[in-house]
């Protein structure tokens, strides 16, 4: 990312801004971002973890932060950390909420407020990565996004699909979306492809596999990796206690986002 704006803001000082899109609900774009930035975090980087999925925002429960609030400091929001080294933060609206349960029912304009704050306000500090979890489609959260972020010359979006045709109909939109916005792609991430036995470790394709490969290829886009299905993970994300690390090193997936990781540092100039 290069820096383009004359006064400095909270974003100027984040070196790279990766989006997580994906076109269909439920497919794992919390999961991925999570994990992203877990292993970001493992790599040595300080990272932000930017939860704009206003209507059901999950990144608190993700990373087990569910009773966490924000606060307000004379430099911004100061986001919640995870990790006694501070470097992992996270702001979602979750943490804006008297109650978890409450349901947010706005129209655009307010979104799009809450949005442009969310990304003006947030006092990160020096980050190296700040992550962007998105609802799915391309809705008025996206647009407001992209608005907003034209300044600071995002270095892409990672997509999210699982390998079945009715989810990769949807992600193809997602991929018009980021040609029309000019937002690159870093690449497809197929989630929930294959299912890791709980008792042998054996993985197993229940749907179709290779979808999200061939449509990587069909859009000319890299193609980032095959994240079969782990019940541990799930297990692990459900149970209440334990770290959020311990979570993402017991799990089946989690040599598969290392390397993930890894193509993303590089889509971003990060690593040779
Ligand atoms: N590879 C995986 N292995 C096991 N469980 C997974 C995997 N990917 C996602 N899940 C589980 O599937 C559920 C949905 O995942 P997640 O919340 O990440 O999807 P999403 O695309 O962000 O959903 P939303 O549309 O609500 O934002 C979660 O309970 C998550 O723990
Ligand atoms: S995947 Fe095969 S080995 Fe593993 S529990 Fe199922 S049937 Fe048994």
């Amino acid at each position: 990312m290069t820096e383009s704006v004359d006064q400095p803001t909270h974003l100027s000082k984040v070196k790279h801004i990766v989006l997580v899109l994906s076109g269909k609900g439920g497919v794992g774009k919390s999961t991925v971002t999570t994990e992203l930035a877990l292993s970001l975090v493992e790599e040595g980087k300080r990272v932000g973890v930017l939860d704009i999925d206003l209507t059901g925002p999950s990144v608190p429960r993700m990373f087990g932060l569910e009773n966490h609030q924000v606060h307000q400091a004379s430099t911004g929001w100061v986001p919640v950390y995870t990790n006694e080294s501070k470097s992992l933060a996270v702001m979602s609206l979750g943490f804006l909420l008297q109650n978890k349960d409450d349901a947010v029912v706005w129209r655009g304009p307010k979104k799009t407020a809450m949005i442009k704050q969310f990304l003006e306000d947030v006092a990160w500090g020096d980050i190296d990565y700040l992550l962007i979890d998105t609802p799915p489609g391309t809705s008025d959260e996206h647009i407001a996004v992209v608005e907003n972020l034209r300044d600071y010359n995002p270095d892409g979006a990672v997509i999210v699909t699982t390998p079945q045709a009715v989810a990769l109909a949807d992600v193809r939109k997602e991929l018009n979306f980021c040609h029309k916005t000019k937002i690159p792609i870093l690449g497809v991430v197929e989630n929930m492809s294959g299912f890791i036995c709980p008792y042998c470790t054996e993985c197993s394709d229940i749907f179709s596999k290779g979808g999200g490969e061939a449509m990587a290829k069909e859009f000319n886009v890299d193609f980032l990796g095959r994240v079969p299905i782990d019940p541990t993970l799930t297990a692990l994300i459900e149970a209440e206690g334990g770290t959020f690390s311990t979570r993402f090193t017991q799990s089946g997936i989690y040599p598969i986002f290392k390397d993930i990781t890894k193509m993303v540092m590089s889509k971003c100039g990060d690593i040779s």
